[in-house]
């Protein structure tokens, strides 16, 4: 039998795992989500073949997996909101940016099993990332559970410290978006030069994706990789060149800094609160 499956809120991030799920072949009978904003429901429910609730404890406690996708500064009211029903036999899976193990754990008031993840948005097409780590009180079967349904949507690895987290969401969590900036910077570039919208997002884009394949399928060295497409003093080394002097490695670092920085601040603001 399978295990039912709680969704605490089906905005970007749930949705994203779910459609992940039901295209995977997890059954839509054994999904439930809940969301304040009942407007969203009968779409939510036609898109991915669940039954939507507007109280989370209605399905938190039909429950045996709660994937907690509420905005990390919603989540302990939401938690302590639902925390009577929560059984001592279910196991939870965070998906909030920053929240730690220790505050979910609080929250959860009873001495349950708690998986903190961070996904990423390319679950919604198989291609999900996942950084994942549990607390003391998950079980092997449970761990394993767990992967291989983040492994539905995409790949996952587990981290040994919890602070290693902040960096999984700089790398990954956030990371789609700095994709899809460098997208559009590029597919605006060549439209200046004349190319129509459609040419450029479809020549930017498999670039990009092949790149990334590459990358997945080959064990090449990445910077191999790189010189392979490089002629000397060719089209390449003109862009790269370009790249390396207006500072891409500064700002790349930058950014995953700053990305690992409010992750942990994050998880400051809320531990133990
Ligand atoms: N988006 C991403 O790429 C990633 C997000 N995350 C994490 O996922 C979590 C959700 O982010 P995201 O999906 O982007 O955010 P969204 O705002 O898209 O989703 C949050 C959902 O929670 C609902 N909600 C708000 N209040 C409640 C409540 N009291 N009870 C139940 N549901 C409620 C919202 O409803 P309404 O819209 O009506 O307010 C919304 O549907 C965050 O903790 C974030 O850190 C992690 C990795 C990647
Ligand atoms: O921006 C955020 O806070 C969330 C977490 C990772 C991606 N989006």
């Amino acid at each position: 039998m399978s295990l039912k499956i709680a969704f605490v809120g089906v905005g970007n991030m749930a949705s994203a795992i779910i459609g992940g799920l039901r295209a995977s072949g997890y059954n839509g009978e054994s999904i439930v989500g809940s969301s304040i904003n009942i407007d969203d429901h009968e779409a939510i429910e036609q898109r991915f073949g669940i039954t939507m609730y507007v109280d989370n404890k209605d399905a938190v406690a039909q429950a045996d997996v709660v994937f907690l996708c509420v905005k990390p500064n919603m989540l302990q009211s939401v938690v302590e909101d639902f925390a009577s029903v929560v059984r001592d036999d279910q196991l939870f899976v965070s998906v909030a940016a920053g929240i730690e193990l220790g505050a979910l754990a609080e929250w959860l008031v009873k001495p349950v099993a708690v998986v903190r993840s961070m996904p990423n948005t390319p679950a919604l097409v198989g291609s999900g990332m996942s950084g994942l780590i549990a607390n003391d009180k998950t079980t092997e079967s449970q761990k394993e559970w767990v992967a291989q349904a983040f492994d539905s949507f995409g790949s996952h690895v587990w981290v040994n410290e919890e602070d290693q987290m902040h960096t999984v969401t700089a790398l990954s969590g956030s990371a789609p978006a700095y994709f899809f900036r460098v997208l559009e910077v590029m597919i605006e570039a060549g439209k200046a030069q004349g190319l129509d919208d459609a040419t450029c997002r479809k020549l930017a884009t498999y670039a990009m994706k092949g790149a990334a394949e590459m990358v997945t399928q080959l064990d090449d060295d990445i910077a191999q990789l790189r010189r392979n497409i490089t002629s000397p003093n060719g089209t390449t080394q003109a862009a790269l060149e370009t790249l390396e002097a207006q500072g891409i490695e500064p700002l790349f670092t930058a950014a995953i800094e700053a990305c690992a920085k409010r992750s942990k601040e994050l998880g400051e603001e809320f531990a133990n609160k």
